[in-house]
Order: C-alpha cells, then sequence, then structure tokens
C-alpha cells in the first residue's frame, strides 16, 4: 500500500498524480535509511507527495511501520536502484526537489563506478526535474561535495550554489547523528535546474511479454547454452542454469542480464505447445521488460532452434 509494485505497472513512466490521488509537487529522497527526514517532511508538509527510494528491504520495512503508524497519505516507497528508478519511473519535468543526505562516498578509485552521482544520474536529474527544481545533497565529505559539484557544473544544465557548511538538517537523519557523534563537519550542496533536456528511457515503447515461437528445439544446443555470454556496447546476456520438467516438456533458462549497468536475474521459459514450441520470459519473472531482456528471449530462440 505505501510501496509501488514497480514491476507490476503497466506502462511507464509511472502516472505518480493517479497513485496519490491528486497532482501536488514531488519531492524525491533518494536512500532514505532509516527515514527520519522523509517521514518527518511529510508530517509537517502534506501540501507534496514524497517517495522514497532505497535499495534496502530493511530500511523499506521499517518506513512502511512508521508511514503506517503516523497514518500518512503522502508518501510512497520504491525498492530500487535510484539510477535507474529515476530514469524509468519519473517523466521529464516531473519533480521538484530531490534529496541525498549523506550518500555512501566509496572512496577508493576503484570503487568510484559505485558512486550514486556520475555522468548518467546527472543527466537524469536535467530530465526528472521541473525546471529550477533542486537536487540537495547533503555530505560530510568536502572532496565528494566539491566531486559532485564539478559534475553538475560539467553537464551544463544546472545553476550551482557555492558548498556551504550547516549546522543540522530540518530533522536528524541516524547517519547525521552517527556523524556528529563523531565531530564530522557537514557540507551542503544545492543544484539548481536551468533547462529543458528530455533522455532516453529503457522501458520506453513496446511492452508487450518477450516471446518467439519456433519450430523444433536442438535439446543438445538448449543444454549447452549454460555458460553462454554475449556482451554489446549497452547490454550483456549470461546463462547461468537450464532446469528441465521431468517429461521433457518445459526448460527454465536461468538468466542475468545487463542494460547499462542495471543488472536484473529471472528465468525464461521453452513450453512445449500443440506445434511448436514457444520461448518467452517467465510470467513471474519479475524483470523489466529492458532492450537486453528481449534480446535475451530472442537470442534464446535463435541459438536453440533446429
Ligand atoms: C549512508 S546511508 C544514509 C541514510 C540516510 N540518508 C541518513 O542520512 O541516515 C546511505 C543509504 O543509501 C542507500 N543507497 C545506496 N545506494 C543507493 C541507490 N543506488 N539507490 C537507492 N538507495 C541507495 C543505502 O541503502 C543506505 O540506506
Amino acid at each position: 500500500m505505501y510501496q509501488v509494485n514497480t514491476k507490476e505497472i503497466k506502462s511507464y513512466p509511472i502516472e505518480w498524480n493517479k497513485i496519490f490521488g491528486n497532482s501536488n509537487k514531488l519531492i524525491v529522497e533518494v536512500g532514505f535509511g532509516g527515514g527520519e527526514l522523509l517521514v518527518n517532511l511529510a508530517q509537517h508538509n502534506n501540501n507534496y507527495n514524497y517517495i522514497g527510494i532505497e535499495t534496502s528491504l530493511t530500511s523499506c520495512h521499517k518506513i512502511k511501520k512508521k508511514i503506517f503508524q503516523n497514518n500518512l497519505n503522502n508518501v510512497q516507497i520504491i525498492l530500487e536502484d535510484a539510477k535507474f528508478a529515476l530514469r524509468e519511473f519519473f517523466s521529464d519535468n516531473s519533480i521538484n526537489k530531490v534529496i541525498v543526505n549523506f550518500p555512501c562516498p566509496w572512496p577508493k578509485s576503484k570503487h568510484a563506478k559505485n558512486r550514486l552521482f556520475d555522468e548518467k544520474f546527472i543527466d537524469t536529474l536535467s530530465s526528472v526535474l521541473e525546471v529550477d527544481g533542486e537536487l540537495i545533497l547533503t555530505t560530510d565529505i568536502f572532496w565528494y561535495a566539491s566531486d559532485v559539484k564539478e559534475k553538475f557544473l560539467n553537464n551544463g544544465c544546472f545553476e550551482v550554489k557555492n558548498i556551504s557548511e550547516i549546522n543540522q538538517l530540518p530533522f536528524k537523519t541516524r547517519y547525521e547523528k552517527k556523524w556528529e557523534n563523531e565531530g564530522r563537519k557537514k557540507y551542503l550542496l544545492i543544484a539548481q535546474k536551468r533547462c529543458e533536456k528530455s533522455i532516453k528511457r529503457l522501458l520506453e515503447g513496446d511492452f508487450d511479454l518477450p516471446h518467439e515461437k519456433i519450430k523444433n528445439v536442438n535439446f543438445d544446443k538448449l543444454q549447452s547454452l549454460v555458460g553462454f555470454k554475449k556482451s554489446s556496447k549497452n547490454k550483456t546476456i549470461v546463462i547461468k542454469d537450464i532446469y528441465t520438467k521431468l517429461d521433457g516438456s518445459k526448460y527454465l533458462v536461468k538468466v542475468f542480464s545487463e542494460d547499462e549497468g542495471y543488472i536484473q536475474s529471472y528465468f525464461v521459459n521453452v513450453i512445449k505447445m500443440k506445434e511448436g514450441w514457444l520461448v518467452k520470459l517467465d510470467d513471474i519473472a519479475k524483470a523489466y521488460r529492458t532492450p537486453a531482456v528481449k534480446e535475451v528471449v530472442n537470442t534464446i530462440a535463435k541459438e536453440i532452434e533446429n
């Protein structure tokens, strides 16, 4: 009820006004952790709708309890990587503010690819924020704030205010308390969007369940697909395993695929029909129908056709 089942949505971007039942402006918090800020903001100002995005299942469970206890109807949660969620679930010019508090800095250069703020994420912000909308970042690490500032300036769509030292957030978060106890400083960076920009999404267009029909299956080729790997510029496909129904009428192919750094794991069915075989994404696969997922179904069908 407080968490949007983003894999069950019929078309993207999500129509947030239908989910909330009003067209109030949207404020998104990325990595809300304990949810202290999001819940307090929602309690104190119900002229906005609030959306929290987290990769931690535990954080999502915890905040849902708080939303329920406080009877809030202006907060929704998404369990997903924010880099994917912001780009795929929000239309151009649809978010008033994106708030990020104390993101993990991934200080070692070999881990830099894990940092939230990369070129693509900032490009996503340049599309999904309203014109004059803001990205508000608080961090305890000055070099991190400087690095993010430079990335916003390089993007060219943002006016970036000087990094300032602050005393405290409007509502203290768990990490704010933690760093305060260690005597660390807090830095605020605000980037304001100043242009109109639209970006291409992975989940645009055709929304059919990916499927292919073939006449005959070469079972040796099917079995030898385990370990198959195919990579192109934006996509990677890896076949991990194959499970067979005892009577040989159905095969489940376990796949990992990646679109522009976004990884999914799911099953593809190879099913005996009255005539021929059907290769299709498993109904309960819980995979977004991205270009890599469509290519997986297409590739398996081509590889195993006799
Ligand atoms: C250091 S904690 C800060 C939590 C909270 N903002 C606070 O101030 O207490 C960073 C949080 O970001 C979440 N996170 C990390 N990468 C994320 C991503 N790509 N998308 C969404 N959440 C993410 C983590 O699960 C974690 O809860």
